[in-house]
């Protein structure tokens, strides 16, 4: 049993004490040199937050146990210590609520950047060429392009960082170390930080086929002729004389930011970042299998051993990022990126840590479909809350193709999400657990919704990761070699769920033998 389990309100409850529970995620965040969920204040319970919408929601979180018989002691991990330098004095200095909510402020400021905790992912993590971590405070700094201190300017409303100087003068993020022959030692590229420009042509990344449009610029696939290995690469146009432009590098700005210091398993790795003449590129972690929304137009819904799989995947992402006082703010099929082996990769930064009127406007006209009524309703100060809530409409969306409330459109949507008490409709064919996780995640009240660690720990998930064969997919989700015979499934086989009522009638076992 979890040891929040018994609690009767998730007030003061945070993720320190729990990390990601997949294989996966501790293995490669291991790889990567970084730990898992650094010590936080809770920064929900302190922000009032209940609105009148709220006043009727649950009032606290009361764990798992509504669906599941299962209620033995479960040891939680400890927290792997990152050898990197964490701003301690932020993480748990803060009794406003407001923890979570500075790494989303609207001023993107320079002292946002700050608090961020400082991981050393870059690109050359996918190569085997990563040098070792340091603290923020001993790396040198760069310069800025001069074509892009505008844009930078944009993102902190002070203009100035935290040591006082101005953000012209010297970048925020360090520079990291850089191998010859890494990607981000490529000529004019960069990571962490600033921009270098290069002569167009120069960059080994070449530009290949188109792979779609995004709100801001377009995305291609790449080919580091050099290495041999492929990227996706975003690009916008430099041009800084409309609104709109502005926008959107100060968007692919805010996503270089905070991807270039992530390392996650399931986070879509960074590469570096390219300013030429015309346009702005990074370079990202090619995900050939696209996006979860195309796989849904594609073939369909999910069953529910992939929606497992996939959720405690980007649940695994989510409690990285949220241990990192970073929330995302656009979790959706069409930003979470499958690879041909079932393995979940984040993607789309370009919202987190964006809460100004304008993006909160222009995340309007995208979809709202995955927002949480707190951001309908444009409640100051968004948590990692509202990452659980679009997880929710995204684990519905995996089961039916759609996002919840589908049915209806543009005010009537948001009107819906915001002003009604209703909570989307749960297809009937789910489990008692999966229908119970949903529920918990799409509490109208945020302050009742489980962190994403805790929600790694619920019966939904946790029976899926004891049957996991490998580091991604499940012995249901993956297809496997037939040897000329089947096994039906028997109780060995699903010891944790067979204490379920779902799944007391398995059949017995049965082994049925193909013709020769
Ligand atoms: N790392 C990647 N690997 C492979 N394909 C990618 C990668 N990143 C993005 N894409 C694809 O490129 C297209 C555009 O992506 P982008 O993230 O710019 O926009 P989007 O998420 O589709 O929309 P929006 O920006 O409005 O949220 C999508 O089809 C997406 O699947």
């Amino acid at each position: 049993m979890p040891t929040w389990w018994g609690r009767k309100s998730c007030k003061n409850k945070d993720d320190n004490h729990s990390n990601s529970r997949g294989i996966s995620t501790d293995r490669d965040i291991k790889s990567c040199g970084v730990g898992v969920d650094p010590p936080l204040t809770p920064t929900r319970g302190g922000t009032p937050r209940c609105s009148r919408e709220f006043a009727g929601a649950s009032s606290g979180f009361s764990g798992f146990d509504s669906d599941s018989t299962e209620k033995k002691g479960h040891p939680l991990p400890r927290p792997l210590l990152s050898p990197v330098s964490i701003h301690q004095d932020h993480v748990s200095g803060s009794t406003s609520g407001s923890t979570s909510v500075s790494s989303v402020s609207s001023s993107g400021s320079a002292e946002d950047q700050s608090q961020l905790v400082v991981s050393r992912g870059h690109s050359d993590v996918k190569f085997n060429e990563r040098a070792s971590p340091k603290a923020v405070s001993n790396r040198p700094t760069s310069p800025l392009h001069q074509r892009l201190s505008g844009v930078v300017s944009l993102e902190s409303s002070t203009g100035r960082n935290d040591d006082g100087r101005s953000s012209s003068e010297c970048h925020p993020l360090p520079r990291p170390p850089t191998s010859p022959t890494s990607p981000s030692a490529v000529h004019g590229s960069r990571i962490g930080g600033g921009y270098e420009t290069s002569p167009s042509g120069f960059s080994k990344w070449k530009k290949g086929k188109f792979l779609g449009r995004g709100t801001f610029g377009q995305v291609y696939q790449g080919f580091n002729s050099e290495k041999g290995k492929m990227c996706a690469i975003k690009e916008v146009n430099v041009i800084t004389d409309d609104q709109t432009s502005k926008e959107c590098l100060k968007q692919l700005n805010q996503e270089i930011n905070l991807l270039s210091q992530l390392c996650h398993p399931n986070i879509v790795q960074y590469y570096g970042s390219e300013l030429s003449e015309e346009t702005l590129s990074v370079y990202l972690e090619y995900v050939s299998g696209g996006s979860i929304h195309k796989l849904l137009k594609e073939y369909g819904s999910f069953t529910e051993p992939v929606i497992q799989n996939y959720t405690r995947q980007i649940l695994a992402g989510l409690a990285y990022l949220h241990g990192r006082n970073t929330v995302h703010r656009d979790i959706k099929g069409a930003n979470i990126l499958v690879d041909p082996n079932g393995e979940i990769k984040l993607a789309d930064f370009g919202m987190a840590k964006h809460v100004t009127a304008f993006s909160t406007m222009l995340s309007f006209k995208g979809s709202p479909y995955w927002m949480a009524p707190e951001v309908v309703m444009s409640q100051n100060g968004y948590t990692r809350a509202v990452d659980v809530w679009s997880l929710g409409c995204t684990i519905l969306e995996m089961a039916t193709s759609k996002p919840p409330w589908s049915q209806f459109e543009g005010v009537a949507a948001i009107f819906k999400i915001g002003n009604s008490k209703d909570t989307p409709e749960i297809p009937d064919h789910l489990s008692n657990d999966a229908k119970n996780f949903i529920r918990l995640c799409l509490q109208r009240n945020p302050t009742a919704r489980p962190t994403a660690s805790q929600l790694l720990e619920h019966p939904f998930l946790r029976v899926h990761t004891t049957r996991v064969a490998n580091n991604s997919m499940p012995k249901d989700a993956s297809p496997r070699p037939f040897d000329g015979s089947y096994s039906l499934p028997t109780r060995e086989s699903y010891p944790g769920r067979l204490s379920h009522d779902n799944y007391q009638r398995q059949p017995v076992s049965r082994t049925i033998k193909s013709p020769r």
